[in-house]
């Protein structure tokens, strides 16, 4: 559990955060230069707020109306970062011992992160992915009270990365502590986060569980950061208990998923997802004719962009469904559209 809501002001910078998750992995998500780190190091103890306060399970780190404001060391706070500061002339059982002097908890922990082959190397003789995992057991040595992980996957490869989220599932289970993730990737978010934090210049826009938030974006820029591409503009004609109707300039009515907050007569974004395309026809779908631009292959899928209202859309197709779908390029195509996967966004919103 963790709760912070703090100010920081910088001569070009203000970070303005509230958010509090009881979630076991919640990640900060949000463009470059947004605050994100600068809000790992107040939790961490690194920068000290202006005002404000932060507790993570139930012990206060700082209050400044309280005057507490934890030393870094007493925080008892794991942080993890994309370099992994690994103490170059120390071998790898000395490196996590220097978190910990408790042999058995260094013993359990170069067993769980799968070091245990290489415990009397030194960091120049093993790989990004073995150093991260290092780097984790030595801050986990010294039995933290949150794990801060600040973008450190990023430097490794697709394989070694999703090795490496397996690993911080199981610690999570094991520990049972906190985790905080910075992260630019949203299909990292998706695989290991059970709340996200979306920021922007400083401040808190959104929270939520991921997809929850994926499917019911803000805005329009929260959208695109979050990975949405296609957007057809249309007005709101009625709205049933599950789902909505958009009628799109040229007049065409496509069913998408109900949205708080959103009614009859409004103007609306209409998300198309990569996903939205489904497979048959069914009540909760939305037939359209399209015309297919170019579709190219990959090992997992098929991608078709089509023609949307002039707008380029990009749907993908499993490859073993694919056989499904006849479609050549520069020919037109009928498709049904999924209203579960078309969000909708309220213009101005
Ligand atoms: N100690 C500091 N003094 C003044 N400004 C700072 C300080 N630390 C960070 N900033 C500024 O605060 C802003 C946010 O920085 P921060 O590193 O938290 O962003 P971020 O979201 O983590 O970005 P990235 O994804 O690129 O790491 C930046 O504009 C940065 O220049």
């Amino acid at each position: 559990m963790l709760e912070i809501s703090v100010k920081k002001r910088f001569k070009d910078f203000c970070l303005d955060v509230e958010f509090s998750c009881r979630t076991r992995i919640t990640a900060l998500f949000a463009p470059s230069g947004s605050g994100k780190s600068l809000t790992l190091q107040t939790i961490a103890g690194l920068v000290e707020p202006d005002e404000g306060r932060i507790e993570v399970n139930g012990k206060l780190f700082f209050d400044s109306k309280r005057g507490v404001n934890l030393p870094p060391q007493k925080r008892r706070v794991g942080y993890l970062f994309q370099d992994y500061a690994l103490f170059p002339h120390m071998t790898v059982i000395e490196n996590v011992r220097f978190g910990s002097k408790d042999e058995e908890l260094v013993g359990e922990l170069l067993k769980i992160l799968e070091i245990e082959e290489i415990k009397d190397k030194f960091p120049s003789e093993i790989s990004g992915g073995q150093k991260q995992r290092v780097a984790l057991a030595r801050a986990l040595a010294t039995k933290p009270h949150v794990l801060l992980l600040d973008e450190p996957f990023s430097a490794l490869h697709k394989e070694l990365k999703l090795s490496l989220y397996r690993e911080i599932k199981k610690i999570q289970e094991l520990f049972g502590i906190p985790i905080i993730l910075v992260s630019h990737d949203i299909d990292e978010v998706f695989e290991l986060a059970d709340f996200i934090v979306v920021m922007e210049k400083g401040r808190v826009v959104q929270t939520g569980e991921p997809f929850s938030v994926f499917m019911n974006p803000l805005n329009l820029k929260v959208a695109k950061l979050l990975g949405h591409r296609s957007f057809l503009k249309g007005r709101v004609v009625s709205v049933g208990s599950d789902y909505l109707e958009v009628k799109l300039r040229s007049g065409i009515k496509l069913k998408c998923r109900r949205r708080e907050g959103v009614a009859v007569g409004d103007e609306v974004f209409v998300s198309i997802l990569p996903f939205s395309l489904a497979l048959s026809p069914s009540l909760e779908s939305t037939k359209l004719v399209v015309l297919v631009r170019k579709i190219s292959s990959s090992r997992e899928f098929k991608r078709i962009e089509v023609e949307i209202e002039r707008e380029r859309v990009e749907l993908l197709i499993p490859s073993s469904l694919s056989p499904n779908f006849i479609m050549e390029e520069g020919r037109t195509a009928t498709i049904y559209l999924s209203a579960d996967f078309i969000p909708v966004i309220k213009e101005g919103s």
